[in-house]
């Protein structure tokens, strides 16, 4: 067997080991957040049998996480087995030797808990879960980084300068040919201001503020669909207000980049005054319909996000540093508050542990594509993290807010006491997610960079999909 074939193999095994590491830190959420312990509390085995005895959702769910953990540790051996075989560099040897010493641990604390044991346990069992899978994933990445034959040295400079004109840009005209007749112009018009909105962002901000909404009523709070259709109506405006004033501030840069150099005010289909009065026109609006139909501290964080997105992220964060997508993914992560608080008129833990999902989320989203489109980014002036540090830092990357945000949303799961149809949800999507992910080392092509950046969208509705329906089509 060739050397290239079985590095192959061994990160085909510790790919498999890393997904059942992130299936049992799931499925042993989920088993906390039921009532599940209560129907097995003995060790190895259970006081009921899975299959004989009564097996209620609670019970197989228990038994689940028991033959997960036995999968995992056989998983994990394996892969240690392997890579004393195969010449794994010292870095996988010792995080691999880690998740292995972690591992007896924490089947003896699991014990520990199944038969009673002192209740700072859970929380300590989760975290080391969490360490266990963490080592693995690092791993798998430095395995993978080894396998994929790419200059570390491919940073482009931002160059703002050049080329300013459309057809240099890309070969996209200055000026889209004029339609004639006043109805064509009036649809081109409207079409304008719509594109001015951003519409593509907004069905999945709003999932993430119905689930927002959906974790509230988790929480006891009562949701009148007519604070769900106020809360989403201003949102919708509010999302439609940033982004017009995003395009207003980046219609010269737009020019340069071959993704946006048909955007309206490139080639004034708007003239920017009338674009900056629809901004602050749909703002207002929002504003008011947040206030009468919401309540005053929703609006204060529907304003927060509008200034988030329009001004910090916009004008101070992307055109001048690496960090901007970090820093801006906040903006995404405040609908998930401003549902909350929409509910319950203020602040709660569910609805911090969401918008933590986003923001970590948000670098995993949005690096495949500035992966694709690198070359553009740069024509544009922006400093994104593949263009500033290169691809291969920015894979790499992808992969570790990959891994925080599987371990967010499994969090997440903990913290608002979400059940089945999320926990099987965000294990088969993160599996996807994942799989996306390491295909990017394998294949490191724009196709599959694309590919990636719509299946962290997928993922993502997924897992708020998830948390709808069970905050708020079956518990409700
Ligand atoms: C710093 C944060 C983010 C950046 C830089 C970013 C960047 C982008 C970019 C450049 C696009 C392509 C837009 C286009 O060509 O029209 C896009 C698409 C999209 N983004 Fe993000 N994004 C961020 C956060 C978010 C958040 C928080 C959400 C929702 C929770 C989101 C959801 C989407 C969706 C649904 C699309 C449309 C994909 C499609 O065309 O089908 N993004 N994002
Ligand atoms: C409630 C409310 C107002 C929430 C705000 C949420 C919001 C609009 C988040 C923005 C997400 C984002 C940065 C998208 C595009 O990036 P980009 O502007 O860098 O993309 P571009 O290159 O296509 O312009």
């Amino acid at each position: 067997m060739t050397t290239e074939h079985s590095q192959r193999r061994f990160a085909d095994l510790l790919t498999a080991t890393v997904i059942a590491a992130y299936v049992l830190v799931a499925l042993g959420t989920a088993v906390s957040t039921t009532d599940s312990a209560a129907a097995c509390s003995a060790w190895p085995t259970c006081s009921t049998d899975p299959i004989i005895g009564s097996a209620t959702g609670d019970t197989l769910l228990y038994w689940g996480h028991r033959v997960a953990a036995l999968v995992a540790g056989c998983l994990v051996l394996a892969s240690g087995l392997a890579a004393r075989r195969v010449e794994v560099n010292r870095r996988v040897a010792a995080l691999i030797g880690c998740a292995l010493v972690l591992f007896p641990v924490q089947v003896l604390l699991g014990a520990t808990i199944a038969v009673g044991g002192p209740s700072v346990a859970g929380p300590v069992h989760l975290a080391l879960a969490m360490a266990i899978f963490a080592c693995l994933l690092v791993a798998l990445v430095f395995t993978l980084d080894d396998g994929t034959l790419e200059e570390e040295t491919d940073r482009l400079t931002p160059t703002p300068e050049s080329p300013t004109s459309g057809d240099d840009a890309g070969g996209y005209p200055a000026t889209a040919p004029q339609p004639t007749g006043r109805s064509a112009r009036l649809k081109r018009t409207i079409g304008a201001y719509l594109t001015l909105t951003k519409p593509r962002l907004m069905w999945l901000l709003c999932l993430v503020a119905l689930a927002g909404m959906g974790l509230a009523t988790l929480s006891g709070a009562a949701l009148e669909p007519s604070t769900a259709l106020a809360t989403l109506a201003g949102g919708v405006l509010a999302i439609g207000a940033s982004g017009t004033f995003n395009h207003v501030y980046e219609r010269d840069r737009d020019r340069r980049m071959n993704r946006t150099s048909d955007r309206p005010l490139v080639h004034d289909l708007v003239p920017a005054r009338n674009a900056v009065a629809f901004g602050v026109g749909l703002t207002a609006v929002s504003m008011a319909v947040l206030l009468t139909w919401v309540n005053a501290l929703a609006a204060v964080f529907t304003l927060a996000a509008i200034g988030y997105y329009a001004v910090l992220y916009t004008v101070v964060l992307k055109p001048n540093t690496a960090w901007n997508t970090v820093l801006g993914g906040g903006a995404g992560a405040l609908p998930a508050v401003i549902g909350w608080v929409a509910v319950t008129g203020r602040v709660g833990l569910p609805a911090v542990a969401l918008a933590a999902v986003i923001f970590l989320w948000t670098p995993a989203h949005f690096y495949s594509l500035a992966i694709a489109y690198r070359d553009d980014y740069a024509r544009g002036g922006f400093p994104m993290y593949p263009v500033a540090e290169g691809v291969a830092a920015a894979r790499r990357h992808i992969a570790f807010y990959l891994g925080a945000t599987l371990l967010a949303a499994s969090g997440l799961g903990w913290v608002a006491g979400l059940g089945w149809v999320y926990g099987i949800t965000s294990v088969a999507l993160g599996a996807v997610f994942l799989r996306s992910v390491v295909r990017q080392f394998r294949q490191p092509t724009d196709e599959v960079a694309l590919r990636s950046f719509y299946v962290s969208n997928y993922y993502l509705g997924a897992i708020l999909l998830a948390i709808v329906l069970e905050t708020l089509v079956v518990a409700g």
